[in-house]
């Protein structure tokens, strides 16, 4: 491990708490599609998952997209910053007050906060929010700042989920290889091999950013219709999707670059522009089959054939995506609701679960997961000082 983690910022009283066994977290996830703030309870003890809790979704009302959106691509001295961050704490905070009114009460907290900005090779990485005011707010312990250890050691600091991906996958007993998909605002996908113990252990996940996934989905019928998204992909479903444009489209060099690798929301700005002159409908199909074919693009780096697909995020309730996928994979590619897990929840629950591990001196990411030169534990501790 590159960087012990100084375990004297866990405080006495979680760390002697933490080496008893499972605990309860609570983790919280504002993902680039800025559609709201997901939060979720799991049992861990940073290795093992024992049990899954309640959830909670807090949307971003229309205004505050408008003020988040406004900040896409800023750092953290940027003006557009302080508003945009204050939106980011306000709604967290009334999702977790909500979740910690209910039972089983959590140990902990896993607070990613929200990108606004991601060059892991240039300026870093900048996700609004401050763990620390949050908890002081909560007089809760908060793990936080997840990313910027990883991208200071030479990682992509993206994907994180990866680690939880591996204890989902033998969670649901799988015992072959398998790929996890999220399909948000970008699409990402870990390659677990179950067999493997420890998630950092070499050979047991391969992770990476695949591309664009419901980000430009969402910008083309915001701008042309006014609506926040294309409920169900039905109107993608009734277009027509441009082959030669989705050519353009991989011809990018990001899908000449070996994984691991990542992406910001915006990192492919001429996206809008390969389809600006087709229908509504024919525009979606489009972006959709290059979400798609991005993905199966991507898949061909996958060490060995994974033995189904399970697709987990928002665009898993996208049909018209859904069928495009199983059009270019030749691997079965399931809802991953399907196992029993939540699809919707799984980046929340994924906080929560390396929360634990930040708290126990774990690591959080690996060479195969971010390119980091060997496996990491990220994060920051905050302990809420006694009035
Ligand atoms: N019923 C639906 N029909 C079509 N699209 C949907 C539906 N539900 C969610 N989505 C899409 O899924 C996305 C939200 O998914 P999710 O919450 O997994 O993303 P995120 O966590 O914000 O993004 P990321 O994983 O990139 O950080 C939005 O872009 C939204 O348009
Ligand atoms: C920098 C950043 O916030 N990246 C997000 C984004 O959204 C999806 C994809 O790009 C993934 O790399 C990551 O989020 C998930 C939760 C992750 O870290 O695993």
């Amino acid at each position: 491990m590159l960087k012990a983690i100084d375990k004297t910022r866990a405080d006495g009283a979680l760390r002697a708490r933490l080496q008893q066994g499972p605990v309860w977290a609570l983790g919280c996830m504002s993902g680039t599609s800025l559609d709201g703030v997901d939060a979720a309870l799991i049992e861990t003890d940073g290795d093992v998952i024992a049990g899954f809790g309640p959830t909670v979704f807090r949307p971003y009302s229309a205004a505050q997209r408008k003020t988040l959106r406004r900040a896409l691509g800023k750092w953290q001295d940027a003006p557009e910053i302080p508003a945009a961050a204050q939106i980011v704490e306000t709604v967290h905070h009334a999702a977790i007050a909500e979740l910690m009114q209910t039972d089983p009460t959590p140990e902990l907290l896993g607070f990613h906060g929200q990108t606004f900005a991601h060059d892991p090779r240039g300026r870093g990485t900048h996700q609004a929010g401050d763990g620390q005011a949050l908890s002081q707010a909560l007089s809760l312990p908060v793990v936080w700042d997840f990313r910027s250890a990883d991208v200071g050691l030479g990682g992509e600091g993206a994907p994180l989920a990866p680690f939880f991906h591996h204890a989902c996958a033998r969670f649901i007993g799988a015992d072959a290889p398998l790929v996890f998909l999220n399909l948000g605002g970008v699409g990402n996908v870990t390659w677990v091999d179950p067999r493997i113990e420890r998630p950092d252990a070499v050979g047991a996940c391969l992770a990476f950013d695949t591309g664009p996934a419901n980000a430009p989905l969402d910008d083309l019928i915001q701008a042309r219709r006014d609506a926040a998204r294309d409920e169900g992909g039905e109107l993608a479903a009734s277009g027509v999707a441009d082959q030669a444009m989705v050519d353009r489209f991989l011809t990018h060099p990001y899908f000449h670059r070996m994984p691991p690798k990542s992406l910001d929301r915006d990192d492919f700005p001429d996206l809008p522009g390969l389809v600006s002159d087709l229908s509504d409908a024919d525009a979606l199909r489009s972006l959709t089959a290059c979400a798609a074919a991005a993905v199966a693009r991507g898949l061909e780096h996958c060490p060995s054939p994974p033995k189904q697909v399970l697709v987990t995020g928002g665009g898993r309730h996208n049909q018209a995506l859904m069928g495009e996928l199983r059009a270019r994979l030749s691997v079965p590619v399931r809802d991953i609701d399907a196992t029993g897990l939540n699809g919707d929840m799984l980046e929340a629950q994924a906080f929560a679960y390396l929360a634990v591990r930040v708290a126990r001196g774990m690591t959080t990411s690996a060479p195969g997961t971010t390119g980091v030169a060997a496996p990491v534990g990220g994060g920051q501790v905050s302990i809420p000082k006694a009035p």
